[in-house]
């Protein structure tokens, strides 16, 4: 969804929140029944949240906007609607995608499709499954933004007794974390798929956040970040959840079923198979090294059979575990 969401009087938290749904009968539910009996049937919704089908009247007077549709699809989107949207409202996105075709960050597609500045933007990620938010089991979470009054702002706004931010000015790291932790949780689902045990899984994780980290520095993030909930934390969340989509559709990919099949059995988005070419792309630019994603591309584009990823991960030339090259 497309967001939007007006302050209280004293201007600390949402006292009315608009989510934007693309479906009549989704927002009615959503607004009349304060159900959402397509994602989220057994949950009760708090009574301050309608939805409405008209973009436009989803984000006009919001102090924040809230982005959350699939990465390919945030610049058609933000596009629509960049009219509609206030100057000074702050542009918040919790998307863990890398555009394909121009390879920006979703704080990117957001600058150059609202003309949004980055003290106005912030990003929202961590170890938080949306199911588990929804029923209220406790997580934290990491609110980014260059401008650490518009980290501080935001964080201030979704904080509660079960969701606990920590504010960070690293924008680039933690969108970089968020976006390939998803193609890390392909490969540990492929390794689930292929009833491989723990060792291996915890040493794709390993690996797999060293392999993050060189690239999330290449581009400009901090090494920190990746030790943290935005780099580490959402990385062991998604690779350890059944509820993560990336690491189910790695494991059915994993048991032999195609690409396009497992996509096409689930009814949302894993990012890790739409990014993964964007990711090896950038890391090539960069000349950064990242046999993971390598990998995963190989197998998502049907150049490489699952069988055969162990084998190719672990026959490559040794090397010591700090190389960052
Ligand atoms: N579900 C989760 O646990 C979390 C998801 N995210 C991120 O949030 C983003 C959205 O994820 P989800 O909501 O889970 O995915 P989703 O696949 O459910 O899509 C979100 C919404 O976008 C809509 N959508 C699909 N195609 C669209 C299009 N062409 N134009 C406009 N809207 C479209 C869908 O109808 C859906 O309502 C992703 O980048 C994901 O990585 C981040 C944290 C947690
Ligand atoms: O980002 C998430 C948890 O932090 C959700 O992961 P999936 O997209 O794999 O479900």
């Amino acid at each position: 969804a497309v967001m939007g969401s007006s302050t209280s009087p004293e201007g600390r938290r949402a006292d009315r929140i608009v989510l934007w749904s693309r479906r009549r009968e989704i927002a009615d539910a959503i607004t009349l029944g304060y159900r959402n009996p397509e994602y989220l049937p057994d949950i009760d919704l708090p009574e301050n949240i309608s939805a409405v089908t008209d973009i436009h009247q989803a984000v006009t007077d919001a102090a924040v906007v809230v982005v959350a549709v699939p990465a390919q699809h945030v610049r058609e989107t933000l596009t629509t609607v960049k009219d509609s949207i206030a100057e000074d409202a702050i542009v918040v996105s919790l998307v863990k995608g890398l555009e394909r075709g121009t390879g920006e960050r979703p704080s990117q597609v957001c600058a150059s499709a609202l003309g949004v500045p980055p003290e106005r933007f912030a990003v929202v990620s961590g170890p938080n499954l949306a199911l588990e938010i929804a029923r209220g089991e406790p997580t934290a979470t990491v609110v980014a933004s260059e401008s650490a009054e518009t980290a501080e702002a935001i964080a201030a706004m979704t904080a509660g007794r079960t969701f606990r931010p920590y504010t960070n000015t690293d924008v680039v790291g933690v969108e970089i974390g968020g976006i390939v932790k998803n193609v890390i949780a392909l490969a540990v689902g492929i390794c689930d798929g292929q009833g491989l045990g723990d060792n291996s899984k915890a040493s794709v994780i390993t690996r797999g956040l060293a392999e993050t980290t060189r690239l999330a520095i290449a581009v400009g993030g901090r090494p920190e970040t990746m030790a943290g909930l935005a780099g580490l934390g959402d990385l062991v969340a998604t690779c350890a959840s059944p509820l993560s989509r990336n690491r189910s559709a790695g494991r059915l990919i994993g048991t032999g079923m195609g690409v396009d099949e497992a996509v096409a059995s689930m009814k949302q988005t894993a990012e890790g198979i739409k990014s993964v070419s964007a990711v090896v792309d950038l890391a090539r630019r960069h000349d950064v090294e990242m046999p993971i994603s390598e990998a995963i591309n190989a197998v998502v584009s049907g150049r490489l059979e699952v069988a055969t990823l162990a084998d190719l991960l672990l026959s490559r030339n040794l090397k010591s575990e700090g190389h960052r090259a």
